[in-house]
């Protein structure tokens, strides 16, 4: 029994002198919709390609739905759907046809119900009233569903899609998305990788982050809200006297005129109007009370006029974890 659908320790891939993935210990429970983000290059795919038995690993070990990989491959893969780097599919063959041959490839796959299982699942994904037209005169946004069809045509346990939305126009997201979410609903765990930060807070329970080959994060969605660090932001005309009662109370005020919160788009010095100024201060593990901080500054004479905690955005932790920015158009 394992309620980790993928789990693997130590995981590593070079690629002659470049490391690829630096021994990364993923951990997806069963049933979740893990988004598996990173920047372009961070080694998403690669670890993908380890999983399904399609690259071998440099070192460590990979696990998937309870069995050894790339051991327990034949057991395996059957109960795992994948879209990784877009299906080769024949362009002069109808979207039926297609998948009738990949089903037919599939020695798990009966022949004689094969014609309702390639039915079905191009019903799954929308595409009934196109089964008969050529794949080649597909839009980007059918060939990817036709993709996800064709790892539907069994039932699975466990679905891998590497940045199934790449490409597609806004319309052809949506109905991806909204097809991975109806995957979920039925049970199925889902792993998707994705360089898109929205994409990931939209669709996924759970978030694992990689950058430059590392797992640098992986948690829930909220987990990963709770790690990032807050502060708080005084808007007073005194901040002087403000940033010495913090000071006391353990807080140090970032730098008067520095930007207060990476990522954010509004210095102190310009958020503020009249004589009043902004003093920002992090909150630390154990911070005090709000109302403590407020009661602490008025009692020393401090002219509060504004007080707020900030919390990290997820862009913003992302960032603080990358060191990088995230395109995060959705
Ligand atoms: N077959 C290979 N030979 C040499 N280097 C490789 C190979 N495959 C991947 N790499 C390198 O490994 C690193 C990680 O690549 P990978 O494709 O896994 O990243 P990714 O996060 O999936 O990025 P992308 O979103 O661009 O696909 C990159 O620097 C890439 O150039």
């Amino acid at each position: 029994m394992t309620d980790l659908a993928i789990r693997t320790d130590g995981l590593t891939k070079r690629f002659r002198a470049q490391t690829a993935v630096d021994g990364i210990d993923l951990a997806v429970p069963s049933g979740s919709v893990f988004g598996f983000l990173g920047p372009n290059g961070s080694g998403k795919t690669t670890t993908i390609r380890m999983l399904l038995g399609l690259v071998g690993a440099t070192a460590g070990s990979a696990q998937v739905l309870g069995t050894d990989m790339p051991r327990g491959l034949d057991r395996v893969l059957p109960r795992v759907g994948a879209l990784v780097e877009g299906p080769a599919f024949a362009p002069f063959l109808s979207g039926a046809a297609n998948l009738a041959r990949f089903d037919a490839a599939d020695r798990h796959a009966a022949p004689a119900t094969r014609r309702a299982r390639v039915a079905a699942a191009l019903d799954r994904v929308g595409l009934s009233h196109a089964a008969r037209k050529k794949a080649g005169a597909y839009s980007l946004g059918m060939k990817q569903r036709l993709g996800l069809a064709n790892a539907l045509l069994m039932p699975r346990d466990l679905l891998v899609l590497d940045e199934p939305t790449n490409g597609l126009d806004p319309q052809g997201t949506r109905e991806v998305r909204s097809l991975i979410r109806s995957f979920a609903a039925d049970g199925t765990t889902v792993f998707v990788s994705s360089h898109l930060l929205a994409e990931v807070e939209q669709l996924c329970t759970h978030v694992g982050v990689m950058s430059a080959g590392r797992l640098v994060a992986q948690g829930t969605l909220d987990d990963l809200r709770r790690s990032g660090r807050s502060s708080i932001e005084v808007l007073t005309p005194d901040p002087d006297r403000a940033g010495a009662v913090l000071a006391g109370l353990g807080l140090v005020p970032d730098d008067a005129g520095a930007d207060p919160t990476p990522g954010a788009d509004r210095p102190a010095e310009h958020a503020a109007g009249g004589d009043d100024a902004i003093v920002t201060a992090p909150l630390g593990d154990d911070p005090p009370a709000p109302e403590a901080l407020v009661a602490a500054l008025v009692a020393d004479g401090v002219r509060v006029r504004g007080f707020e905690v900030r919390r990290t955005s997820l862009e913003q932790r992302f960032v603080e974890l990358t060191g990088e920015g995230f395109d995060v158009v959705a």
